[in-house]
């Protein structure tokens, strides 16, 4: 389809070619400047780091400018003052090479109006302008006039909420589509509240709480920047196929300093597919998990009950309860975490270990003092701590121990199990009990409690870390570039300073041998550590009590996202209430409210409300902004519905042409339909978050039998078209519409 050439296509089709234009140009500097700092002969180690931190800065500017290839500018403003210039909206901002600012970024307080203009009060804006483009075409404008005065100019005027609609009616891809032209005023206060704090974005299925829990990570890298680009933003989904979905949209943002994980994710080199059952995960979810770990940790201190021998050159020595204990409590009351402390338990062990061999083989045989002194027992110390048979006899009281290894021998022993879970009921113990061998979703918070009270495993960085070379080299060159800090680099200095902020020693001897370019994304994946500047959280209602402790871990400052529908939650750990999920924890947290559904059509909203209600959950009915003009349908298949989704897929691909179709069933079902339909078959927990033009629900009430809340989330996927394919006439509540 050609788009209608009118005079007010033509004149911005010119405006954009010269938006287009500035970026070719600012990308080509980009270009020659990364070109330049590549060749660049470096004599030593502040040259080196002065260009890799260059190299940075203008892939980062490149990338930049690519992402925002598509949609670059999407809106104008005009103002009732004749005198005030237009204002251009974009993805980013941009200036002229005087100066002028020819596109205003849309996080920017000036973008904001675009936003927030309406026709009851219209602050000074004459009128909204929807720029719509494919590639660099403008392909139609559309009008809101806000002062009606000045209708009588206005090129087309489809009502306020034409491009809205528009936006919503467009076939759905597969990927997520920013909503920068569209956000509306009540997601817009949401996008723009202050970083500090918690804040929940609480709404329906399809409000728009993961579009803006995204853009709101865009806005804070602009709004708080030298802090984030430093530490980084962190998106937590619910599963692969969902950051999948809207991993597209943060670079199409203009962001890249965002990890995007699953709570599966977080424990860098663990991969989380063992199978487990749902009612081990409740287990493992819940908070007296982290007592029980903690127990775990201090059962690997061990006391033996009776004195053991130690030998030491021929020597009978031996390791006493009352001296293991009194080196145990001293090792606690450092405070340290457990490998830590293993050093002030060893220590103390050995200097015993000494003083034994000392008064043996000092003793004066005329029956005085012991003829060694303190330099003797020194001496001694040192020869013990280096006996390995010795140190292997300490070890096992006060083990360097992995949090895959406390794990794994805690699960694989029902003694252990008995000892650190004392709190849980017999059954739940049973539950925890299993064979080695991998690890389920659910262990990646336990291992995570695990290592932040075992702490650092030097065994661990003997062998993975950099040499002390490598390590050499990086000190010194973080030193280098701590001291020229202050280089002048025009406009680009912060970029340059954050660089050296963020590089430790670490990182760089480890760049030493890899070159590659490393973002803080990629920095903070690597590290379970890291501390974020903010979290965002999407379909948070799934989390549990010990990944929600991880979480916080992960960002001290308690800046929080949250985005959930607690209608929606079929995690092992079902929260009734947010306090109930933050009521333990001391923090400031409010939540908002979203009110409109943008994805679900009046007549599929029909159905899924009947659902809700049955839930009972304490949730507003969500309000459809559409009609889709398609009624849900219904086939009744008795023993073929196999072949009854196959035949309504191909049905509905003919009907939805370039759009999505999905097949929403239980695990059992799309196991079975997976290579009968052509389309995708989802099981509920996959399709959570995610939305297709059409949705086919397969048996609804065995989708109802694993909870409504469950057919809730099936029934709210599609944004056009739904169908039902039942065995038997369905029963569930809502079903007597269909
Ligand atoms: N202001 C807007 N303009 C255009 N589209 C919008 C707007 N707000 C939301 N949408 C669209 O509505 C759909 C649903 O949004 P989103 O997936 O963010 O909802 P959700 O509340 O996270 O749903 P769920 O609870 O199912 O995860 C998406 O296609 C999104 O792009």
């Amino acid at each position: 389809m050609s788009a209608a050439i009118t005079p007010a296509v033509k004149a911005e089709q010119t405006r954009l070619d010269g938006l287009y234009a500035r970026v070719d140009r600012l990308r080509d500097e980009a270009a020659e400047r990364l070109g330049e700092a590549g060749r660049r002969h470096v004599e030593n180690d502040q040259e080196r780091s002065q260009r890799d931190a260059e190299t940075l800065l203008y892939r980062r500017r490149i990338a930049l400018l690519d992402a925002v290839e598509e949609g670059l500018c999407f809106g104008r403003l005009d103002y009732v003052d004749a005198a005030e210039a237009p204002m251009y909206l974009g993805r980013i901002g941009i200036h002229a090479e005087g100066g002028e600012q020819l596109l205003v970024d849309w996080r920017s307080e000036a973008g904001r109006r675009f936003y927030l203009a309406t026709a009851a009060s219209p602050a000074g804006v004459r009128r909204r302008r929807h720029l719509h483009t494919k590639g660099r075409r403008i392909r139609s404008v559309n009008d809101e006039v806000l002062d009606l005065d000045a209708a009588a100019d206005s090129d087309s005027t489809i009502g306020s909420e034409g491009a809205l609609l528009a936006a919503l009616d467009a076939a759905r891809t597969g990927a997520m589509q920013d909503i920068v032209a569209t956000i509306q005023a009540e997601q817009d206060r949401i996008i723009r509240a202050p970083l500090e704090g918690v804040m929940i974005v609480d709404g329906a299925p399809g409000t728009g709480k993961t579009a803006v829990a995204l853009h709101r990570a865009a806005y804070l890298l602009y709004e708080h920047r030298e802090r984030l680009k430093r530490q980084g933003v962190l998106i937590i989904g619910p599963g692969r196929q969902f950051l999948r979905y809207i991993s597209d949209v943060l670079p199409g943002l203009a962001e890249t300093d965002v990890l995007l994980r699953t709570p599966s994710q977080l424990f860098p080199g663990i991969v989380a597919d063992r199978p487990e059952t749902e009612a081990v995960a409740a287990v493992k979810g819940r908070a007296v998990m982290a007592g029980v770990i903690a127990s775990a940790v201090a059962d690997r201190q061990v006391v033996p009950r009776e004195p053991l021998p130690v030998d030491f050159e021929g020597h009978e020595l031996w390791l006493r309860p009352e001296k293991i204990t009194s080196a145990r409590d001293a090792a606690r009351e450092t405070g340290l975490a457990h490998n830590e402390a293993r050093e002030t338990f060893h220590k103390r062990v050995i200097a015993d270990l000494a003083t034994q061999y000392a008064d043996i083989i000092g003793e004066d045989p005329l029956g005085g003092e012991n003829l060694l002194g303190l330099a003797d027992r020194a001496q001694f110390a040192v020869e013990i701590a280096s006996d390995a048979v010795i140190r292997g006899q300490i070890e096992e009281l006060w083990p360097e121990l992995t949090a895959e290894e406390l794990l794994e021998d805690l699960f694989a022993s029902r003694e252990r199990i008995a000892s650190a879970a004392a709190v849980l009921k017999k059954e739940a113990r049973a539950l925890l009990y299993r064979e080695p061998g991998g690890w389920s979703e659910a262990d990646v918070a336990l291992l995570d409690e695990a290592a932040e009270h075992l702490g650092d495993v030097e065994r661990a960085q003997r062998q993975s870390g950099p040499s002390a070379e490598q390590i050499a080299y990086a000190q010194d060159v973080l030193t280098i570039a701590a001291g020229s800090a202050s280089f002048d680099f025009e406009d680009e200095e912060s970029e340059l300073l954050q660089a050296t902020d963020v590089i430790d020693e670490f990182w760089l001897g480890e760049r030493q041998v890899d070159e590659r370019f490393v973002s803080v994304a990629e920095r903070a994946a690597a590290d379970r550590r890291w501390i974020f500047g903010h979290v965002i959280v999407d379909e948070a209602q799934e989390l549990s009590p010990m990944e929600w402790r991880a979480l916080m871990r992960r960002c001290v400052t308690r800046s929080f996202t949250v985005a959930g529908d607690l209608a929606q939650a079929a995690g092992p750990v079902a929260p009734t209430s947010w306090g109930e999920v933050f009521g333990d924890w001391d923090l400031d947290w409010r939540a908002e409210q979203l009110t409109v559904s943008y994805r679900t059509p009046k007549e599929i909203m029909n159905v899924a409300v009947r659902v809700l209600e049955a839930i009972g959950v304490d949730a507003a009915r969500p309000r459809s902004v559409r009609e889709s003009g398609h009624e849900p349908w219904l086939e009744v298949a008795g023993d073929h519905v196999d072949r009854v989704v196959e035949e309504q897929v191909a049905a509905e691909k003919a009907l939805v042409g370039d759009g999505s179709v999905a097949v929403v069933a239980t695990a059992e079902r799309a196991a079975g339909l997976a290579g009968i339909a052509d389309a995708s078959v989802l099981t509920v927990k996959q399709a959570k978050g995610l939305e297709f033009d059409s949705v086919i629900v397969v048996d609804p009430d065995a989708i109802a039998a694993t909870g409504l809340r469950n057919l809730y989330v099936a029934l709210t996927r599609a944004t056009k078209r739904l169908g039902v394919v039942a065995p038997d006439k369905p029963v569930f509540p809502g079903a007597e519409v269909l």
